[in-house]
């Protein structure tokens, strides 16, 4: 039996378009140029991480895409529109996420999203259902109807987060949106940004927490001094923390072949008992274990002790400005 297939079925599936797409913008305060000719693209579907030292401009690059920052040059599409020309457009698809989100303190967490979804001019019924379930999504039921002056700096976080869904956004900026956050609503957090670029929304994250970003982002772009960069290829020589269930008897095979290490300083994920040493990435990793289990060393854990985001972010040249 043969099956004709059509040509469509053959290829690949099209790419995202991007929700984002940044060319050459420039945005000076002064005599700082806080970003000096950026370029980015960041795709629908995807989380993508904003990374860069303090000053970098990653603030400035949010504020001028969130259209609240009219850039001195270059242009910017959100979904298509022109933050500064189509404003209300740009504006009706982006949820902005800022770092500290104020409140009016008089108000309610739920008057709070009640006032932005009458701002977005959802009809009060549809917005009396959405602010209950984006309260549900973030935890925050319990306090719907407390001042918001009442919340802790982290369910401040969360009420900002719902804020931002209120419309639902093809495009979403967030800056910082884990600090505050406790180590639960941080998991929340990555789970909801992850189901949001599942369901087609465009993420893109700010954050210093690079192992968090590490871990809920698709794509990286990497600024320094208000510039896009490609940070230096990664050396596949990292360092690893290497566990066996006998640390006296991986520590003597080790030595007896050679190999250069040091015991581990308690960071490793599994806690102390194990070794540092340098691998060569992945195919080194895979004939230590190899050799290991030949020499009746069983392993029971190796990875790398920075991860890859945090590895290209330390080969960045620029200092914290
Ligand atoms: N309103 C402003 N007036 C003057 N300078 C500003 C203003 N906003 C930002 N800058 C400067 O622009 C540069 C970029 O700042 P920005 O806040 O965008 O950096 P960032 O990457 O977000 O930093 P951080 O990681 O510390 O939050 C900095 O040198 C900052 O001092």
């Amino acid at each position: 039996m043969s099956f004709a297939v059509a040509d469509e079925f053959l290829a690949p599936p099209p790419a995202a378009p991007p929700g984002i797409v940044v060319r050459g913008v420039s945005r000076a305060f002064g005599s700082v140029r806080a970003l000096d000719g950026i370029d980015l693209e960041a795709r629908a579907g995807r989380v993508t991480a904003l990374v860069g030292p303090n000053g970098s401009g990653k603030t400035t690059l949010l504020l001028v895409l969130a259209g609240l920052l009219v850039p001195d040059a270059g242009s910017v599409r959100i979904a298509g529109h022109d933050p500064v020309t189509e404003g209300p457009a740009a504006r009706a698809r982006t949820g902005w996420m800022p770092d500290a989100f104020g409140t009016w303190d008089s108000l309610t967490a739920r008057q709070v999203l009640l006032t932005f979804a009458a701002a977005y001019r959802i009809p009060p019924v549809t917005a009396r259902l959405r602010v209950d379930e984006l309260l549900a999504t973030v935890h925050l039921t319990e306090f719907a109807d407390r001042p918001a002056s009442v919340l802790s700096r982290g369910q401040k976080q969360r009420l900002g987060l719902a804020r931002a869904l209120v419309h639902q956004p093809d495009v979403l900026l967030l800056d910082e949106p884990a600090s505050g956050l406790d180590p639960r609503s941080r998991v929340d957090l990555r789970l909801l940004l992850r189901r949001l670029a599942d369901d087609g929304c465009t993420v893109l994250v700010s954050s210093h927490v690079l192992a968090e970003l590490e871990e809920m982002a698709d794509d990286a772009v990497f600024i320094s001094r208000g510039r896009t960069v490609v940070p230096t290829p990664v050396t596949t020589q990292s360092t690893w923390h290497v566990r066996a269930l006998s640390l006296g008897a991986l520590t003597t095979w080790l030595t007896s072949v050679g190999a250069t290490w040091q015991p581990g300083d308690g960071s490793s994920p599994d806690g102390p008992g194990s070794v540092l040493m340098e691998v060569s990435g992945e195919a080194g990793a895979a004939a230590l274990v190899r050799d290991a289990v030949a020499a009746g060393v069983p392993l029971t854990s190796l990875g790398p002790v920075t991860g890859s985001l945090e590895q290209a972010y330390l080969t960045l040249e620029e200092e914290r400005r």
